[in-house]
């Protein structure tokens, strides 16, 4: 775990060997202690350099045993002042990552020279955590309060360049680090240590530290939307600010108790695996990741070059792919051109075309033409003739049918969906949707293909707005009856971004523009002038429907864009949302003429109602086998819906509330409104709590043995 030798007559070598990523798990501490032991009282050795095997130097504390009460082996921080006490010089040979405890043991060596493509940084907020084993007190004292503070909150990757323009990286070089750190090594061996123990060193001084820490506080208050861990941070460094080291690292320790084993930091690393756990795709057919080839893209077209296009072409280009876009309204072609060089800044391979014709030789085509199934088919057809034999089809489509596009093409098992999320070049996540015919084949590319993107890429079956979408609607549709029933949009919003996602319900549609909704309802029949005609205005199919939306949409209120929507914005295009008197008006009128009675609603009831629905869907996506896992669905909604990292995921966040309080608060609101059905708990949610609700990690056995009742 800790390869001991020496080399260059008088230099301890200690290499850390655990890939992939040589995280500090026990026997890594264990080796690592004993090897720092025996440089200590090997004779022969006078210096030590440690680095890492296979070109990483340490990605950090090993995450998987986080779970463990007590952890086993010596602990990090008695590893690192051994180290940092030790009388010979310790060198730390820094290629690849140095991030969380990799760095902290890396500020515990006297110096650190680092290759020039190393990255160095303390992610552990995106864990909910903070550098708890001394970091946070380390790092302060090397390159001061400001740049520390700057890089423990924002948990971002230092690259190296930075890194030793603000004195964290003593040496870069471009050749061999761990050669250039044996030979430094030896250039300081007997000199003295005092100065590089960053424990003995005291912080820069700064001027106006109170106001600095105040403002810093203020900031991540406002931006934290709820999580804890921000705030720790500045609470931590603010300690190795006013304390003496063997204090600032007692405050450290305390404040590493209280979110160690914490809800916010349990979700927060359960969302680090469900990033990771959607590139192990499965389809029921038992096409795998690992057993399915991805074919090599290097050319792609992208049709449409509205806003998705637009920025479809800038991630594909990014890629490193050569883009053919195309788009028949010549003016929008001319401003999309404009819009994605600005975007990629002069740089990518894009050509631009008014024809289909020139997307005859590329290796795949996204299509991004609104959400218009006849139009999409045409396309589809056109794109079968005139696209090399093999080109994947795929559809930027958020909601429709991928089969009954493939069954306008030639091959239908070459048509996959890739639903981006806007700004499409921006957006981590991408739902790749495999219909009954799409071939593994094909969906191993689009997997691949979003990976180079560097997206999150989740593989999901074909349904009506796949799993974010499909789950969604019951979300905006509690949304609008609570409206029905006397909330206003903006208790709906507060009780929703208290709840820590970046914006309420409502200021997200008037963002994304209420007419897509109503396009798609209108496309679903469940709007429009032939279908209202004689019907109740609040019933579809035997079930509550609200038509608030579509009355937003025919007085012309579509949101930012129009300059109203839910809310009243200063102009079209505007983006600060105010209330607005008309709607409070509209409101009371619709209510009035509905005869109903508006009543007063808590933030408690506005939460439960619209995410124990959406979560009630959730169960159902995994019912019929749609998502996978419940670690894919929350991977789709922290990543492509801006779910708060710190709950986990709808469905994570379902088993903290326990799914026991879910179900009976369903089946609670059930009652209450019997006409939606969207409130009826699933049958697998009824199975779970029937099993003893076990862990979300034992849930598929649970799935597994109610698919095969079906
Ligand atoms: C006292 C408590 C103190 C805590 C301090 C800490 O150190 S907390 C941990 C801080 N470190 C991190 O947050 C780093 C996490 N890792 C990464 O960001 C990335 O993995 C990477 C190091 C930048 C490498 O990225 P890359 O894309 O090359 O690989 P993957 O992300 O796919 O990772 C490969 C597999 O390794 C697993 N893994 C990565 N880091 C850790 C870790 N620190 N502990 C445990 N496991 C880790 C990762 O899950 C991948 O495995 P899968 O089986 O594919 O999931």
């Amino acid at each position: 775990m800790a390869q001991y030798r020496v080399v260059s007559g008088s230099v301890a070598l200690i290499t850390i060997q655990n890939p992939p990523v040589n995280a500090l798990r026990a026997a890594v501490r264990e080796g690592l202690f004993n090897a720092i032991k025996r440089a200590s009282s090997d004779p022969q050795v006078r210096s030590v350099v440690l680095s890492g095997h296979n070109g990483t130097f340490c990605g950090g504390a090993d995450i998987k045993e986080f779970g463990n009460v007590s952890l086993p082996g010596p602990h990090l921080v008695e590893v690192f002042q051994l180290m940092e006490d030790l009388v010979k010089p310790v060198v730390a040979a820094i290629e690849g990552f140095a991030l969380g405890g990799g760095l902290e043991l890396a500020l515990a060596c006297h110096y650190r020279i680092g290759h020039s493509k190393a990255r160095v940084g303390f992610p552990e907020v995106n864990l909910g955590l903070f550098p708890g084993a001394g970091g946070s007190q380390r790092l302060p004292r090397l390159v001061g309060v400001p740049a520390a503070l700057d890089i423990i909150i924002t948990g971002r990757h230092v690259a190296a360049g930075e890194a030793l323009k603000l004195g964290l990286l003593d040496k870069v070089i471009d050749q061999n680090t761990v050669d250039a750190a044996v030979t430094f090594a030896k250039s300081v061996e007997g000199k003295p240590l005092d100065n590089h123990r960053l424990g003995n060193r005291p912080c820069p001084p700064l001027e106006n530290m109170d106001a600095f820490f105040e403002e810093a506080m203020k900031r991540v208050h406002s931006r934290a939307r709820g999580a804890v861990a921000p705030i720790t941070c500045v609470q931590a460094v603010r300690g190795a600010a006013t304390l003496p080291f063997h204090k600032g690292m007692e405050l450290e320790k305390m404040l590493l108790g209280t979110l160690f084993n914490s809800a916010q930091a349990q979700a927060s690393q359960y969302c680090f695996f469900a990033e990771r756990a959607g590139a192990r795709w499965s389809m029921p057919s038992g096409a795998r990741w690992d057993t399915c080839k991805a074919k090599p893209i290097g050319t792609a077209a992208v049709i449409g070059l509205g806003t998705m296009g637009r920025g479809i072409t800038v991630a594909l280009a990014r890629a490193g792919l050569s883009v053919v876009a195309v788009e028949t309204q010549e003016h929008q072609l001319a401003e999309a051109q404009r819009a994605v060089s600005r975007m990629l800044k002069g740089g990518g391979r894009v050509s631009y075309s008014p024809d289909l014709q020139a997307a005859a030789e590329v290796d795949l085509v996204v299509e991004a033409v609104f959400e218009d199934m006849a139009i999409k088919e045409k396309i589809f057809k056109q794109l079968s003739e005139v696209c090399k034999p093999g080109t994947l089809l795929t559809t930027n489509t958020s909601t429709l049918d991928i089969d009954r596009l493939a069954s306008c093409t030639r091959d239908p098992q070459l048509v996959v969906g890739m639903h981006f999320f806007a700004p499409a070049h921006i957006m981590r996540l991408l739902e790749v949707v495999y219909g009954p015919r799409s071939s593994p084949e094909a969906v191993a590319t689009a997997m691949q293909l979003g990976k180079r993107m560097g997206k999150v890429s989740v593989a999901v079956g074909n349904c009506t707005g796949f799993v974010g979408n499909r789950m969604l609607k019951p979300y905006l549709e509690q949304a609008n009856f609570l409206l029905e029933e006397g909330a206003t949009p903006e208790l709906v919003d507060a009780a929703l971004e208290e709840f820590g996602f970046p914006m309420g319900v409502f200021k997200m549609s008037d963002l994304s523009g209420l007419d897509v909704g109503w396009r798609v309802r209108k496309e679903e029949g469940l709007t429009g002038p032939g279908v209202t005609a004689g019907q109740p205005m609040r019933i579809r199919h035997s079930r509550r429907y609200s038509p608030l939306g579509d009355l937003m949409c025919e007085e012309g209120r579509y949101g930012q864009k129009t300059g109203s929507g839910w809310y009243l914005y200063d102009k079209p295009g505007g983006r600060v949302a105010r209330s607005d008197p008309w709607l409070r008006n509209f409101l009371e009128q619709y209510r009035a003429r509905h005869g109903l009675v508006a009543r007063r609603i808590s933030q408690q009831e506005v939460l439960e109602r619209c995410l124990y629905a959406l979560i009630n869907e959730g169960f159902r996506v995994l019912e019929d086998g749609i998502a996978a896992s419940p670690q894919n669905i929350d991977a789709i909604y922290v990543f492509g819906y801006s779910w708060p990292k710190h709950r986990g995921g709808p469905m994570f966040y379902a088993s903290q509330v326990g799914l026991a309080r879910v179900l009976e608060g369903l089946n609670h609101y059930h009652q209450a409104h019997p006409d939606v059905p969207h409130l009826e708990p699933c049958s697998l949610l009824r199975r779970l709590v029937a099993s003893g609700s076990p862990p979300i990690d034992k849930w598929s056995e649970v799935v597994k043995g109610h698919r095969s009742q079906l």
